[in-house]
């Protein structure tokens, strides 16, 4: 079996009394769409803040292609290849889809276009960017200023620049939560496409979109990873139904 490209060994998170990640193990295999669900509260996001780097773990360690990365700060993961999906709050509404994108493919070359001309610069940076529009299906809102995009295409143009930094593993914190019907059939057809091309950690409340797109789901419940399998084999396990998805939802 590979080596996992990410690996959790006994997390743990404590906000005085309250234990928001409680023990938690976990390894996500090179390859995989790895999704972690629970109910409100279960300590889900919290869990991918220790994983990204912005909140240090009480104990226990976080590996990342065998490494041990648990004290590492945030922008060393991401050149490292572990990036998380930046939220829309993070869009600058009055650049262009393109230039937002491009801002990223900047911020992961550090200063190795400096000494290019302002129009070699400006393809330099655009051409990678255009790539990372295409692979999310928003090249042909590039122009757009990112203000007027729709919500559904700033979870896209969000991913775009999550892939600018050309990660090995994207984590991906609700990218369907405010999107419409229409709009999430889009952002899952989009994640489908990308994970065939890297590792994606996914945390998502939309049950459907979770497991039609998983290889393998985390059942996260009071901190703690309860069952870690299948999507087929989640579904029918009755410690995971009892304490989260409800029989509805299952059938
Ligand atoms: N900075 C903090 N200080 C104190 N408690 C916190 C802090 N951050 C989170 N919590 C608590 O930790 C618990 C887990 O929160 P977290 O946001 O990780 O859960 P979640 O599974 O992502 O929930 P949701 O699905 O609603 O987004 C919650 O009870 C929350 O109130």
């Amino acid at each position: 079996m590979a080596e996992p490209l990410l690996e959790l060994r006994h997390v743990r998170k404590a906000y005085g009394a309250l234990v928001v990640t409680d023990d938690v193990s976990l390894s996500v295999e090179p390859g995989e769409l790895h999704a972690i669900i629970g109910p409100n509260g279960a300590g889900k996001t919290t869990l991918i803040h220790q994983i990204s780097g912005t909140l240090p773990p009480d104990s226990g360690q976080v590996l990342f292609g065998g490494e041990d990365i648990t004290r590492l700060p945030m922008p060393r993961r991401v050149r490292r290849g572990l990036a998380r999906s930046f939220q829309i709050t993070s869009i600058l509404p009055g650049f262009s889809a393109l230039e937002n994108v491009a801002l990223a493919v900047q911020a992961r070359s550090g200063s190795s276009f400096r000494f290019l001309g302002n129009a070699a610069q400006e393809k330099a940076l655009n051409g990678p960017a255009m790539e990372c529009l295409d692979l999310v299906g928003l090249s042909p809102r590039a122009y757009v200023p990112a203000g007027l995009l729709s919500h559904g295409e700033k979870r896209q143009l969000e991913l775009a620049i999550g892939l600018a930094t050309e990660p090995k593993l994207l984590l991906l914190d609700e990218p369907l939560a405010g999107t419409g019907h229409d709009e999430s059939q889009r952002v899952v057809e989009t994640l489908r496409r990308l994970k065939s091309r890297l590792t994606i950690v996914l945390i998502e409340h939309d049950m459907d979109a979770v497991f039609s797109l998983a290889d393998r789901v985390s059942v996260l419940v009071y901190g703690r990873v309860i069952a870690t399998d299948t999507p087929e084999r989640v579904r029918t396990n009755p410690e995971v139904r009892a304490a989260y998805l409800g029989e509805e939802e299952l059938v």
